[in-house]
């Protein structure tokens, strides 16, 4: 028995257009223990977005294995894949990806209305995470009235709301200034902290920097995989921790 939550095998990936197929992933293997923080990096076009999506189960692979918490994951219903998802994934993104006509409790408690939570239970789940996010006052705002450090904050309280093992990031920072990426770097350590494995795309050095393991993606392969020995999810604030 291993605790990897993430295992990829030689995993494959192609896009076809008409006659022209792109080979984007060429034999990707990984392994992510539970409770991991770890970054991927690579330039543009090395297939990140990709590896990212088909372990979000938002698209499928072509050939290899993909288990997730070691149940192998194949091409399946849009129903099936929305369960795996609800069960285990979070996804953060750079754009935040909320609803712009829903307030933040209602953006953060939407998983919880795909699993057919009331609408009372769900809104108050959502304050109790808003909450640990330091958001709770900003509950009845909608997201043009926050700040990107405050909808990325309630992306994550979105993302948390299901109780993931995983979180997938994909440029988590990358829409933010440099104070608000620090931020958003802390709440993400402390959240691993509690436990739950961390994917975090970035083409950002000092980003990568703070993840316990870096992986270097070029061409659709791994091109490195190093672990970073100044890593460290002690943060201050604790405020996950505790109601853990
Ligand atoms: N749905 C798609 N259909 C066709 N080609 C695609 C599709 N998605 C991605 N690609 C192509 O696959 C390659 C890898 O894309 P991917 O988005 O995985 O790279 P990336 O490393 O995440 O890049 P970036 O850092 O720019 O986001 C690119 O050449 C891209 O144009």
């Amino acid at each position: 028995m291993d605790n990897s939550i993430i295992r990829v095998e030689t995993l494959h990936k192609s896009y076809v257009n008409g006659s022209n197929a792109l080979h984007v992933l060429k034999g990707v293997d990984l392994d992510i223990r539970q409770g991991e923080m770890v970054s991927i990096m690579g330039s543009s076009g090395s297939g990140k977005s990709t590896l990212l999506n088909i372990i979000g189960i938002l698209d499928n692979y072509d050939a290899g294995a993909y288990y997730l918490d070691g149940i192998k994951i194949e091409k399946m219903s849009e129903t099936r894949a929305a369960r795996f998802r609800n069960k285990y994934i979070g996804f953060v993104f750079q754009s935040f990806n909320l609803i712009s006509f829903k307030n933040a409790m209602e953006n953060v408690a939407l998983p919880l209305y795909y699993q057919k939570v009331s609408r009372k239970k769900r809104n108050m789940i959502a304050l109790e995470y808003l909450e640990k996010l330091g958001l709770r006052e900003w509950a009845h705002h909608l997201p043009s009235e926050l700040s990107g450090g405050q909808k990325q904050r309630v992306a994550i309280a979105r993302s948390l709301i299901s109780k993931p093992k995983v979180i997938l990031a994909d440029e988590p920072t990358g829409a933010l200034d440099s104070v608000t990426s620090t931020e958003v770097m802390e709440i993400l350590k402390e959240v691993n902290a509690t436990g739950i494995s961390i994917i975090i795309v970035t083409h950002e050095n000092e980003i990568a920097a703070q993840t316990q393991r870096i992986i270097r993606l070029r061409d659709g392969i791994i091109e490195s995989n190093e672990v970073n020995h100044n890593f460290s999810n002690e943060v201050s604030a604790g405020v996950l921790l505790e109601q853990r």
